[in-house]
């Protein structure tokens, strides 16, 4: 369970977050959308404990998120590559998990990374980094995952693969927080949460309609 309350962030003079509350449950997938520059991934930022809200709240099955907290329930993806450039892909992998005997080879097989182990990440395409960013972000199982639009820059095979896996974690009751600007990703989300002007407007499943979504977006 993800609570968010009261969630404020300014830069500087400038309010990006004003007032954010939400709240996400076992299994669930929800979709974070909104224009360019309205405040998605410094919601995700403040989630993840890269950077500090100017007050709210932010709980994680019951634990006020703090310190190593937020390392122990969540898995981030950014939208800026997090990963060493000079590393090799497996260097990569290996600093951000092998922690359980066993899971680095899983997470290679999943996130088919196997053919491109001893490229240098600064070599790899845009996709191949992303796909690299999302298997160092689920080393551990994390019981959270927070994406800033992940499946940007993936052709459509390793986007339909992102999905299924994604599918897979809500299944195992993970909790998926992503931003996106991809209609299949939010017409499969469990609920959507439009972002204006650093305010929230939450949708049900049966709520999201993608002309509305759009015309909300327009108007605000
Ligand atoms: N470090 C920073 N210092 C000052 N302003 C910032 C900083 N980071 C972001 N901003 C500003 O805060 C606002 C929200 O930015 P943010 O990156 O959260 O938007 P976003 O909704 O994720 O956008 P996009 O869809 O383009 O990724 C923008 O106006 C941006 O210019």
């Amino acid at each position: 369970m993800i609570e968010v309350k009261n969630v404020v962030k300014h830069y500087k003079k400038k309010k990006v977050l004003q007032d954010i509350s939400f709240q996400a449950k076992q299994g669930e997938c929800v979709a974070i959308v909104g224009r360019n520059g309205c405040g998605k991934s410094t919601l995700l930022q403040i989630m993840a404990g890269v950077l500090k809200a100017d007050s709210g709240e932010i709980r994680y099955y019951g634990q006020k998120a703090q310190g190593k907290a937020f390392r122990k329930f969540c898995g981030y993806v950014p939208q800026e590559n997090p990963l060493m450039e000079e590393l090799t892909v497996l260097d990569n992998l290996k600093l951000w998990g092998a922690v359980k005997s066993g899971e680095t080879e899983a997470i290679i097989k999943q996130f088919h990374l196997a053919d491109i182990l001893k490229m240098p990440v600064a070599k790899l395409s845009g996709g191949m980094k992303r796909r690299l960013a999302i298997a160092c972000a689920c080393f551990n199982w994390p019981p959270v995952l927070l994406l800033d639009e992940p499946t940007t820059a993936l052709d459509l095979y390793y986007k339909e693969n992102i999905h299924e896996f994604l599918a897979q974690y809500r299944k195992l009751n993970g909790i998926i927080l992503m931003t996106t600007h991809d209609e299949e990703e939010i017409q499969n989300a469990d609920r959507c949460l439009i972002m204006t002007e650093g305010r929230m407007k939450e949708l049900s499943k049966d709520q999201i309609n993608m002309q509305e979504i759009y015309q909300y977006i327009k108007a605000n």
